[in-house]
Order: C-alpha cells, then sequence, then structure tokens
C-alpha cells in the first residue's frame, strides 16, 4: 500500500511540475463548482420555507440558515421568492460556466501533461546508446508509447478530480462538524469502516491493473513479431500456431476488462448496501438518540448527502487510479532505464553542428568486444588496425567473424570492452564519437526507406538539397534509370518500408541517400549483395570516382567487389587475421583472404 501511495505521489509531483499554477487554479474551480452545486441544494431550504413547506422562523437558529434567511426577511414578502429563485439561477449559471471552462483547461492539462511524458520519452529514447538499444524490444516502446501513455492520460484527470474532491470533502466535514460534531464524527467513522470494507477491492484493482501491463506488453510484442515475419509464417503454413496465440492472449485480455468490471461493480455494490444501513442507522441515532430538531437534521441530512458520495467517488477515483497508475509506472521505468544509457543531449548536439571532416585516418588499437559480458566468448579480441582517410577499405570474413561490430565500434556506435579506437589522433568516446558520426553515411545491409516519397526520403537526410543534386546522387547509384520509369518520379511514394522497390532497387535509393549527405565516411554493410552484375558494376565504378574525396568502408561477402580497395582487413572469429591490398592477399593460396577467393572463384563456376 505505501509502495502505492508512493507511485501516486510520484505521479502527482510530476503533475505538479509539469502543469504548476494551473493545475491549482484547475482544483480550486473545481471545488468551486462543487460548493456552487451544493449552495443550489441549500438554497432549497429558504425555498420550501417560502411555499409554505418549511416554517421559516425556525431556521434561525441554525448557521448559514439564518444567515441567509435574515436578508431575506428585509424585502417585501412578494419579492422573497423571485429573490431567492434569482439566487438559485445564479448559482447554477455560474457553475455551468465555470465546469465549461474546466472541461478545456483540464483537457489542456491532460493534453499537455501526456504530450511531455511522450517527449520525453522519446528524447530518451534517442539519447540512449546504441548498446543499450540491442538489449530492448522495439515492441515494448511502441506500447507503452501508445498504450500505457492513453492510459496515464485517463490518470490525468482522475487525480485532478481526486485532489480537488478531497480538498471540498475537508470543507465540507469542517462544514458538517460545525452543525453537529458528534453526527459527523460518526459519518467519518462509517467512512472508515467503508473504505476498510472496499480496500480488498482497491488492491485487487492494482493488481488487475498491473496484469493488464504485462499483457499489453506481450500482445504489442507478439504483434510486432507476427507482421515483421508475416512472410514466414504464410510461407511455411504456421497460421494456425500464431492464430493459437492470439486466441489465448485476447482471451486473457478479455478476462481482465471483465474483471475490472467484476470489481468496480462489486465495490459499488457493497458501497450501496453499506450505505442504505448506514442512512437508516443516520436517521435513528438524529431522532432517538440525540434527538435533534428536524429543520437542523434536514440541514445535517442536506450536507450528508452532499458528503457521503463524496466518500463513494473518492474509492472509486482511488480505485480507478489505482488501475492507470501501473501504467505510469511502466513509462517511468522505461524512460529511467533509457535515461541510465544516455550518450548525447539532443538540445546541445543542435547547437554544436560544426561537421568537422575527417583528415587523417581512425585507428584501432587492441580492441576487444563482448555483448554480453557474463559469457566468455568475444564478437572481437584484440584488434589493432588503421584505416587512412580518403581510402577504401574492404573488411572481409565469414559470417560471425565481427564486421558489423567492427564496424559500429569504428564509428562510436558502441565502445569497446578494453582498448581504444581513435579518430584523427583523438579517442572516440563521448561527445566525440556523437559529434564524429554526423559526418558518417551509413548503408546498412537491410535498407531501410521511410514511408513517404523518394523525394522526401532524399530530404531528410539532407534537407539542403535540390532537385538536381538528388538526380545527380541517384545516377551515381545507378538508380536514375529506374527512377524516372516510376509513375510520378521522384514524387512516387514508396510503401511501408520501402516494400515497392526490388531489394536491388531499394539499394540504390538507398546508397544516393547516403551519398547526398556528402559524408566524409562513407559506410557500405553489404549494401550491394542484392545487385545484380550490371548494377553491381555500376556502383562500383561510382565508388572509383567518390575514392579519394571521402573514407569508404565496404563490408562484402562477394568479394569481386572490393577488387578496388585499398585495404582488405580479413576477420575470423573476430580476431584480425590479416590485412594488406587486395592483390597482396589473393597471391596468399593458403591464407585466410586466398581461401575464401579460391572458394567464391570455384563456386561461381
Ligand atoms: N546484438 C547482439 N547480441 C549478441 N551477440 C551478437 C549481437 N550481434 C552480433 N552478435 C554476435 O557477435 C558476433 C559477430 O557478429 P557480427 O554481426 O559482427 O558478424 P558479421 O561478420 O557482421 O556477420 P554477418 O556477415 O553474418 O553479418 C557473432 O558471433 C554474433 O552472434
Amino acid at each position: 500500500m505505501n509502495n502505492h501511495i508512493a507511485h501516486i505521489a510520484v505521479y502527482f509531483r510530476k503533475l505538479h511540475k509539469f502543469a504548476g499554477l494551473k493545475l491549482y487554479v484547475n482544483i480550486v474551480c473545481m471545488m468551486g463548482v462543487s460548493m456552487l452545486e451544493g449552495a443550489g441544494l441549500f438554497l432549497f431550504i429558504p425555498m420550501l420555507g417560502l411555499i409554505g413547506v418549511f416554517d421559516t422562523a425556525s431556521a434561525d437558529n441554525i448557521p448559514f440558515l439564518s444567515a441567509l434567511m435574515s436578508p431575506l426577511g428585509e424585502l417585501p414578502i412578494g419579492w422573497r421568492l423571485p429573490a431567492v429563485l434569482g439566487v438559485f439561477m445564479l448559482s447554477v449559471w455560474t457553475q455551468a460556466f465555470l465546469q465549461l471552462r474546466l472541461v478545456n483547461r483540464n483537457e489542456a492539462i491532460e493534453a499537455g501533461f501526456i504530450r511531455h511524458l511522450q517527449v520525453e520519452l522519446y528524447q530518451s529514447l534517442l539519447q540512449s546508446s546504441w548498446s543499450f538499444f540491442l538489449t530492448k524490444r522495439r515492441s515494448d516502446f511502441v506500447h507503452v508509447m501508445m498504450q500505457e501513455l492513453s492510459r496515464a492520460s485517463n490518470g490525468v484527470y482522475l487525480s485532478i478530480s481526486l485532489l480537488s474532491t478531497c480538498l471540498f470533502t475537508l470543507v465540507q466535514i469542517g462544514l458538517a462538524a460545525w452543525l453537529s460534531w458528534p453526527l459527523t464524527a460518526s459519518i467519518l467513522v462509517c467512512g472508515v469502516i467503508m473504505a476498510l470494507i472496499l480496500r480488498p477491492y482497491h488492491q485487487r484493482s492494482k493488481r488487475n491493473g498491473e496484469r493488464l501491463s504485462a499483457l499489453m506488453r506481450e500482445f504489442y510484442a507478439g504483434m510486432t513479431e507476427h507482421f515483421n515475419g508475416i512472410k514466414e509464417i504464410k510461407s511455411n503454413r504456421m497460421e494456425e500456431r500464431h492464430m493459437g496465440w492470439f486466441r489465448d492472449t485476447s482471451g486473457e485480455l478479455e478476462q481482465n476488462a471483465i474483471m475490472y468490471t467484476k470489481l468496480q461493480s462489486s465495490s459499488r455494490f457493497c458501497y450501496k448496501a453499506a450505505t442504505g444501513l448506514l442512512m437508516a442507522l443516520f436517521v435513528l441515532c438524529s431522532v432517538k438518540l440525540l434527538h435533534i430538531p428536524p429543520e437542523k437534521l434536514i440541514v445535517i441530512s442536506l450536507i450528508f448527502t452532499r458528503l457521503w458520495p463524496k466518500f463513494s467517488s473518492l474509492q472509486s477515483k482511488w480505485q480507478r487510479l489505482a488501475q492507470t497508475i501501473p501504467a505510469f509506472n511502466s513509462l517511468q521505468c522505461l524512460r529511467m532505464e533509457y535515461e541510465a544509457a544516455k550518450e548525447l543531449d539532443i538540445n546541445e548536439d543542435v547547437m554544436d553542428d560544426n561537421r568537422v571532416r575527417m583528415a587523417h585516418g581512425i585507428e584501432c588499437r587492441n580492441v576487444s568486444y563482448r555483448y554480453d559480458r557474463s559469457r566468455a566468448d568475444f564478437a572481437l579480441e584484440h584488434i589493432d588496425l588503421w584505416i587512412p582517410a580518403n581510402s577504401m577499405t574492404a573488411v572481409v570474413g565469414k559470417s560471425g567473424a565481427g564486421k558489423s561490430t567492427l564496424i559500429d565500434l569504428l564509428i562510436g556506435l558502441m565502445q569497446p570492452e578494453t582498448g581504444e579506437v581513435f579518430a584523427d589522433g583523438e579517442l572516440l568516446v563521448g561527445e566525440r564519437a556523437v559529434s564524429f558520426r554526423r559526418n558518417v553515411s551509413y548503408v546498412a545491409q537491410e535498407p531501410f526507406l521511410f514511408h513517404a516519397s523518394i523525394r522526401d526520403n532524399m530530404f531528410i537526410a539532407a534537407p539542403e538539397v535540390t532537385e538536381a543534386m538528388i538526380w545527380e546522387a541517384l545516377s551515381f547509384a545507378a538508380a536514375e534509370d529506374f527512377v524516372r520509369k516510376l509513375p510520378q518520379g521522384l514524387d512516387t511514394v514508396l510503401g511501408d518500408r520501402g516494400v515497392r522497390l526490388s531489394g536491388g532497387e531499394r539499394q540504390r535509393i538507398v546508397l544516393a541517400r547516403a551519398i547526398l549527405r556528402k559524408p566524409s565516411i562513407l559506410i557500405l554493410d553489404e549494401a550491394t549483395s542484392a545487385l545484380d552484375g550490371e548494377n553491381e558494376a555500376k556502383i562500383q565504378e561510382a565508388l572509383i570516382r567518390l575514392k579519394g574525396s571521402m573514407t569508404i568502408i565496404v563490408i562484402a561477402h562477394r568479394l569481386s567487389t572490393i577488387r578496388d580497395a585499398n585495404q582488405v582487413i580479413v576477420l575470423e572469429d573476430g580476431r584480425l587475421a590479416r590485412s594488406g591490398g587486395f592483390q597482396q592477399l589473393a597471391k596468399e593460396s593458403d591464407g585466410v583472404f586466398g581461401k575464401l577467393l579460391s572458394y567464391q572463384m570455384t563456386s561461381s563456376v
């Protein structure tokens, strides 16, 4: 329970920090609305008295009511009822007006707070290091961003109104105690008993909320995996297994929703049953034991009927808040994890926009790296190498040899476990590593395109380019011909992740985009693997033209594509097996590179 209150306190603190004074203005306005509602009811007493149902003379010894009745006594008799009705109308209108403003103001706080949480979370994600990213499931992030945030947003309204109800209830308790403290004390005792009766419901609500968070996380993760692997599912006839998983998970979600309603309705039932009993006891005690006069009883009853529902509303809001707090917690936990892995500050980085081009080269000194430090196997071990600026370096080796890991270390995306990486003689760590990547254009094994037009895909990488520059880059990447044939040319919208293009076409567009950034270092990670011989030859020619103007690092399985490299680095089981010129290594027929080459030549015959 204490833990739960601590979580709610964190939530309130965050809300307070975001909304500041606005939050309290809204709370006071909400109290005002409740007070006016109460005043409206209170005005019924003089109305009843003026109509003749109630003896106004006997109201003199009742606080408030006597204060209300005495100015009425100054008015001529015929004016009294219209005056009371006028005040009544005024209070209803003021209440309606305040409510209108409140809805808009609360929405502004709610939407603003959620956006604030969203921005905070997304920023912490972008600022975290790549090594940390490798340990997280993408779907967890999407789930928190969409589902949990929307639940947390529900909590914003609940917390504002919970606070205002608390304050309002305290004021009403004060008023009721003034009228009759023994009765008020007994109502409070009843309230405490009620809270104790409903406590188990509250705790189950919280557990239900936590289960919902876990279930939704699994659901999102599963759905993301399914959509990513839908081709495998369909090609391998795995539909039934996936349908089974879907049915089970959605079934659990259904049970969770039913349980939520059951908890709400059972606690409401308990509350109503207890209210009936307490009301009866209340009237009985007032008349038989405390001998309270009827006119005072009417006023106290009015206050009771105002106060008692507040207890109910407090407990129901508390219960609903309990259901939403786990969503807020998972959001906070994820953000704190990303914060702990922070490697850059986006806002500061925007200021530091000066791109210093690499002049000398990149050096690795005795670099070792493990993805999992609890395991003995290294992805890379004791790597010493030198990549001169404006040259072309090829990295080769069997699958799993450590080529991609080496690239990630060379561009400061990951930090070596031992050893150092230097760029132009400076250690590639912290801010230097982050700003160094401004000079890098990286073309991945799996080319990634945004679901936008070709033109927009180019602008995302290099916002300042002209149309002529785009065509030049496309021609450079041997993509001009097929782009010209597309129905809308540069404005053709590429499907989700570029699926409307073939693998080779996608690679060429991504390559054009990379060149357009005019990088100091161009990295091609198996970037030409999907190309046919003719287009690959075109790309090779383009790379030869680029040689000397930028540092090119190519990972290639097809060794024919790296014939023009100035240096070839051969990796084997995470170690540097050999490095040197292509021709020189090719001559060493018993070396790793020679073997790789002769294997490829025999298999292609
Ligand atoms: N995210 C990761 N988590 C754990 N281990 C990883 C991860 N990525 C790579 N590895 C391991 O590190 C080693 C080197 O992987 P790397 O991807 O660098 O090889 P590669 O030479 O680029 O392979 P390929 O040519 O198949 O892409 C492999 O044993 C691989 O299993």
